[in-house]
């Protein structure tokens, strides 16, 4: 990890460390439902307010378009306050006066959470003078959200640019691991992928088909490619829009010898709610009413077949909506399938993803894999071997 300046270098004492976490954390009923994200950057806060630094968190939640109360990391400032045994002061905003007002009042050690980076459009555009804005509350910047660092915007690449800037205790944690897990990992590979942020990992499944032999796709993401191959979805949730290049990484994959598993069969209902009434069917006779929200019970045997012959288990992604009874039967199914492999000493297991983790911690089985990452998208990016802005900036030059 010598090619990054850490907290090891940081002199944070009396300074205002604005610190960029990632806080985008499954929610059930206003409540944190899944709080791995929060936990892992626990470290890192107590770490800066230990040696009396002012810990300014920055932290994006959902993907707003402009201020949306309903996606206000207001709601979130009390789970972290709880997790980190100490209060947590909340900004409206994470520029401007209210930010600045808010990080005046700071003391050594104290710890401010500011408002949704993503409330504002120069966050995603990585605008400069949106990260300008955010760099006028601080001193130093310390990036620990690796699970967002695939993302080039202003709260986790510009201010590298702005202020020293040196990686947290989760960032180093998670490239330490991954990077032993993934650099020469035991052949077969399998690469399950599932969850419903279809479009921004659809395109990487081309590169990751010349990684991995082979593909297991689940969840909305193998909506789309049932689609693409000219099946019926009904009102699952799928990107049409994605079907050519769906069909593109099918026939990437098949050139390059990967082997890429769809659904056989699915668990169906009419509507996304939990217990809705719901049937069993194969793949071939989804009705207009369907909404596809699991995998069938011999698509659960068929994947847990496969991953028995692999050596090295790679996941993001559920393959239903396991938030939803029943329908988190496939993701459970095979999640304890995996653990019992991982246990077994047969293969080598790694997940990611915010919602992946929640569903392996709803399965009981989180603890029982070889390495659990925070990252979903970035993971991905990572064991494709694409260059993370937010890490990249934190590189010595
Ligand atoms: N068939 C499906 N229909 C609708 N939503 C689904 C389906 N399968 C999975 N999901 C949803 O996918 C979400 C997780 O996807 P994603 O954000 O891509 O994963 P991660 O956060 O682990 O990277 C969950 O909220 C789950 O309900
Ligand atoms: O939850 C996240 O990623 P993940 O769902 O891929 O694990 C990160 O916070 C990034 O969020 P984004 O995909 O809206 O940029």
């Amino acid at each position: 990890m010598t090619q990054f300046r850490t907290l090891d270098d940081a002199d944070v004492a009396g300074k205002r460390v604005l610190v960029r976490v990632d806080l985008n954390v499954p929610m059930e009923n206003g409540t944190v439902s899944d709080a791995t994200r929060i936990e892992r950057v626990l470290p890192t806060i107590r770490e800066i307010a230990g040696k009396g630094g002012k810990v300014i968190l920055l932290a994006h939640f959902g993907r707003p378009k402009g201020v949306d109360p309903t996606q206000s990391l207001k709601s979130i400032a009390p789970a972290v306050a709880e997790k980190l045994g100490k209060p947590v002061a909340f900004a409206a905003d994470c520029i401007g006066e209210a930010a600045a007002a808010a990080v005046a009042a700071m003391k050594p050690g104290d710890v401010l959470l500011l408002e949704n980076t993503r409330f504002h459009a120069g966050e995603e555009k990585n605008d400069p003078d949106f990260a300008r804005a955010l760099a006028a509350n601080g001193d130093l910047w310390v990036n620990d959200a690796f699970s967002a660092a695939h993302r080039a915007h202003a709260s986790t690449e510009g201010l590298g640019h702005l202020l020293p800037a040196y990686a947290g205790r989760t960032m180093q944690a998670e490239l330490d691991a991954l990077t032993k897990a993934l650099e020469a990992p035991a052949r077969p590979v399998a690469a399950i992928v599932g969850g419903a942020k279809v479009s921004t990992k659809l395109d990487l499944l081309g590169n990751l088909s010349g990684k991995v032999d082979i593909l297991i796709i689940g969840g909305a993401m193998a909506n789309t490619f049932l689609f693409a191959q000219g099946k019926a979805v009904g009102k699952s949730l799928c990107e049409r829009d994605m079907a050519d290049t769906a069909r593109a990484i099918l026939a990437t994959a098949a050139q390059r010898g990967c082997t890429v598993v769809l659904p056989v069969d699915v668990v169906a209902a009419s509507e996304f709610k939990a217990n809705a009434p719901s049937r069993t069917a194969t793949v071939d006779v989804i009705s207009a009413d369907d909404m596809v929200l699991d995998i069938g019970p011999k698509s659960v045997l068929d994947v847990a077949t496969r991953l028995a012959d692999a050596k090295t288990v790679l996941w993001n992604g559920p393959f239903g909506a396991f938030e939803l009874e029943p329908f988190d039967r496939g993701t459970v199914q095979v999640a304890k399938a995996v653990a019992e492999l991982t246990e077994a000493g047969k293969v080598v297991s790694v997940a990611g993803g915010g919602d992946t983790v929640a569903a392996l911690n709803h399965a009981g089985v989180a603890e029982r894999f070889s390495y659990v990452s925070t990252a979903g998208g970035a993971f991905l990016e990572f064991l494709e071997g694409k260059v993370l802005p937010g890490v990249e900036v934190l590189r010595k030059r």
